[in-house]
């Protein structure tokens, strides 16, 4: 028996990562959270014949903590979206207060759940979480994950229409560091299989993969910021960890995780100087079993990149951090 939760799921990412988590066999539950709207998603999707019962929940009566009660994993892509001209720091101040509030009822109703967070700017709603949870005594930092799937899926993307590579679905491409801008790190010298193009080229790619995101909110036009390619990712994602608990073996994905508390995460942690990073994970019965240290052989130019992610990175953590430290708790 599996309980999956959406927190946030009448929105542009929740619905269509709603569907997805529907289709899946390996949940039986499915709760849906938002503060509008979920019962009626909760209803349609409750059509669906596949085997997982759906249920819808609004914040009145407890709702938050009913649709959480006892989950086994949590995604939450609760929060506002950018609109052109924003950055995702810029969202700090709505959703910083969201994901903390959804994390104390999880702390509460939940503590052993698996949680991806996918709201915006992970690089510090992550911290926020680990923070909120230490102070409840129920951090454990092998099941909290932070989604950057979408970096990866985009790379993956990318590569394929530069180098011509008719298989897309067969390359595999470790994008390291965090989810905004800068901070993103793919490591196209690692990429599976390999392919080469020439260094303008490259810089372009770098620079696509960094700024996908903007792509879309400028193509939406003030409609939002990515959410169907989202829903994908975090569905990704997500059967990977649903996979992984249920004991399939060899299963990696990067993710934005606490270094420091997953094995192998030390030494990454001490060349990298942040305590919370995206690396190559290990998925297994336990979370995030280990971190593969993608640090070795870098290319200059990604040495470069890495020094501009760790420098950017080390603030937004900290933003998070002192956030999580000093707001009350949320109502
Ligand atoms: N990690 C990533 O790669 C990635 C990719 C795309 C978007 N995002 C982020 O995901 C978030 C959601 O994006 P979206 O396009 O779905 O936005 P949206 O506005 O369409 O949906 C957000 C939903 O959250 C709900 N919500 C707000 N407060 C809530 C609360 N306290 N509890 C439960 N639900 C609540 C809203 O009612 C809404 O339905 C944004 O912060 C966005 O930046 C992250
Ligand atoms: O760009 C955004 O704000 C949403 C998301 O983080 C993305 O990468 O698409």
């Amino acid at each position: 028996m599996v309980k999956a939760v959406v927190a946030g799921a009448a929105g542009g990412i929740g619905q269509p990562l709603s569907l997805l988590l529907k289709t899946c066999p390996l949940i039986t539950e499915l709760a849906l959270y938002d503060v509008v709207n979920s019962l009626g998603v909760a209803a349609d999707l409750s059509h669906i014949s596949t085997p997982a019962k759906v249920t819808g929940y609004l914040p009145p009566d407890d709702g938050g903590k009913k649709a959480m009660k006892d989950a086994d994993i949590i995604v939450i892509p609760a929060g506002i979206p950018r609109k052109p001209g924003m950055t995702r720091d810029d969202l700090f101040n709505i959703n910083a207060g969201i994901v903390k509030g959804l994390i104390e009822i999880i702390a509460e109703v939940a503590p052993k759940a698996y949680i991806l967070i996918i709201s915006n700017p992970v690089n510090s709603t992550v911290p926020i979480a680990a923070e909120v949870l230490k102070a409840k005594g129920v951090f454990n930092a092998q099941r909290l994950f932070g989604v950057t799937t979408l970096d990866i899926v985009r790379a993956e993307t990318f590569i394929a229409e530069v180098s011509g590579n008719k298989s897309v679905q067969s390359i595999n491409i470790p994008v390291i560091g965090g989810h905004s801008g800068e901070t993103i790190v793919p490591l196209f010298s690692q990429a599976k299989p390999s392919f080469s193009v020439d260094d303008e080229k490259l810089a372009a790619l770098v620079n696509r993969v960094q700024f996908g995101g903007d792509e879309v909110v400028k193509a939406k036009d003030g409609a939002g910021s990515a959410t169907l390619s989202m829903a994908y990712a975090g569905f990704r994602f997500a059967e990977k960890v649903l996979k992984a608990m249920n004991g399939e073996k060899g299963i990696v994905e990067p993710s934005f995780v606490y270094l420091q508390g997953v094995p192998g995460g030390e030494e990454i942690y001490k060349a990298t100087g942040c305590e919370f990073f995206s690396v190559p994970i290990e998925l297994g019965t336990n979370g995030a079993e280990k971190a593969l240290n993608p640090l070795t052989n870098l290319t200059d130019k990604e040495q470069t990149l890495l020094k501009a992610c760790t420098e950017a990175l080390g603030g937004h953590i900290k933003k998070g951090v002192t956030f999580a430290n000093s707001a009350p708790p949320q109502k």
